[in-house]
């Protein structure tokens, strides 16, 4: 058999800046890059397992689910594939099919095909639309009542703490002491946080927290993270009848070798940068108040910014596009000329960018490349 060839180089996304939000957070610091050659051979992480992934001794897996579990405050924790995965598992372990779930409207996909492989009804908490696409405490309220008063019985809730599409950051807190007055669980969805900012669950009410490591903790993927609260772990971290050390949930073993040790090696320099969230965040307000000095760009989602996703309609770039030989492409291909990428091609109404771990310098001179190119084409607005 002769094989393609499969375009395994990726020189286009690493040579220039990345505007993708979804690559910005799953960069490899040096330490994870060495770990990652180290540990890339299949079962890697197994030479020492008595039969039980999270307390292999060498590497100290178990040694880093103890470091994981303060850094996010949790009493209990364990490694997935992704926080798909975690999230999964949770509705698995605490619900039957038929049950009733309630999440925001804001909520990721993996969210619902989660609930839908679990066979679970959805009740969905709206956002407040546009332009904030807002998802408040006072609504999640309301549609929690709402749907209790006319007798529904809901077993599980959950909140995106960052969503994907808008980049808002939900009052993780306040819809906690929300479901808990209710007497329900709650997950909080931290893909688009855990690793980026300081996530303290206790602190924000919740019974767990999913994340993702190859999202936002500077992992190789797939990697994701499921924290819990002790008095959940029996339902979690179930044994097997058949194979008495085995977690069922789990599958026995989830995530093991690159994935892993990648997540382990990056631990301390995650820890140290979530400590400089705030600098991120200005210099994404910064990215936001320089762009919008572009007529026809606006950003949407809450203002200010209290996280580095964003989410601009741009007009301006949509009226060109329509007078332009190369039509919705010019933006992508005039980006990449000044070495920018990351923007969908052929996309201009609007778009999501990051500019999360960029330096100012760097900022300055992707915002003049959109201005740049806006007076390049002024002649077709
Ligand atoms: C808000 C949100 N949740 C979950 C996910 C999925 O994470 P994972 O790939 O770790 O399952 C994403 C990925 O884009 C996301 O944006």
């Amino acid at each position: 058999m002769e094989c393609q060839e499969y375009g395994l180089t990726r020189n286009t996304e690493r040579d220039n800046l990345n505007l993708n939000p979804l690559q910005r957070g799953g960069m490899l610091p040096v330490e994870a890059r060495k770990a990652l050659i180290e540990y890339a051979d299949g079962y890697s992480v197994c030479d020492y397992c008595a039969g039980r992934l999270d307390e292999v001794p060498n590497p100290s897996i178990s040694g880093f689910l103890q470091d994981l579990a303060k850094f996010i405050n949790v009493d209990e924790v364990r490694t997935t594939h992704g926080a798909r995965e975690s999230k999964f598992a949770i509705m698995h372990a605490l619900c039957k099919p038929g049950d009733t779930v309630i999440v925001d409207g804001n909520a990721h996909y993996t969210t619902h095909l989660a609930a839908e492989r679990n066979k679970l009804n959805v009740i969905e908490v709206p956002n407040n639309g546009h332009p904030a696409y807002e998802i408040t405490p006072e609504k999640y309220r309301e549609t929690l009542e709402n749907a209790i008063d006319s007798g529904i019985d809901i077993k599980l809730s959950l909140l995106t703490h960052v969503d994907g599409d808008y980049g808002n950051l939900a009052d993780a807190k306040a819809v906690g002491a929300v479901t808990h007055k209710a007497g329900i669980p709650i997950i909080l969805n931290c893909a688009y946080s855990m690793g980026r900012l300081p996530i303290d669950a206790k602190a924000l009410n919740m019974d767990f927290v999913v994340g993702s490591g190859h999202k936002s903790m500077a992992a190789s993927g797939p990697i994701g993270v499921l924290g819990m609260k002790e008095e959940y772990s029996d339902a979690l971290l179930k044994h097997s009848k058949r194979h008495k050390v085995k977690e069922i949930e789990m599958l026995g073993c989830t995530s093991r070798g690159a994935p892993i040790v990648t997540l382990m090696a990056s631990l301390p320099y995650v820890a140290e940068r979530v400590k400089h969230w705030d600098e991120e965040v200005e210099k994404t307000r910064n990215f936001v108040r320089q762009l919008e000095e572009i007529e026809g760009v606006h950003q949407i989602g809450v203002k200010p910014k209290e996280h580095d996703l964003t989410r601009f309609e741009t007009p301006v770039f949509d009226k060109i596009a329509e007078n332009h030989p190369r039509r919705g492409f010019f933006l992508y291909e005039e980006l990449k000329k000044r070495s920018i990428v990351g923007i969908k091609r052929g996309q201009t109404k609007w778009f999501k960018c990051s500019v999360y771990g960029f330096s100012e310098e760097q900022i300055a001179y992707i915002t003049d490349s959109f201005k740049e190119i806006v007076a390049k084409y002024k002649d077709l607005i």
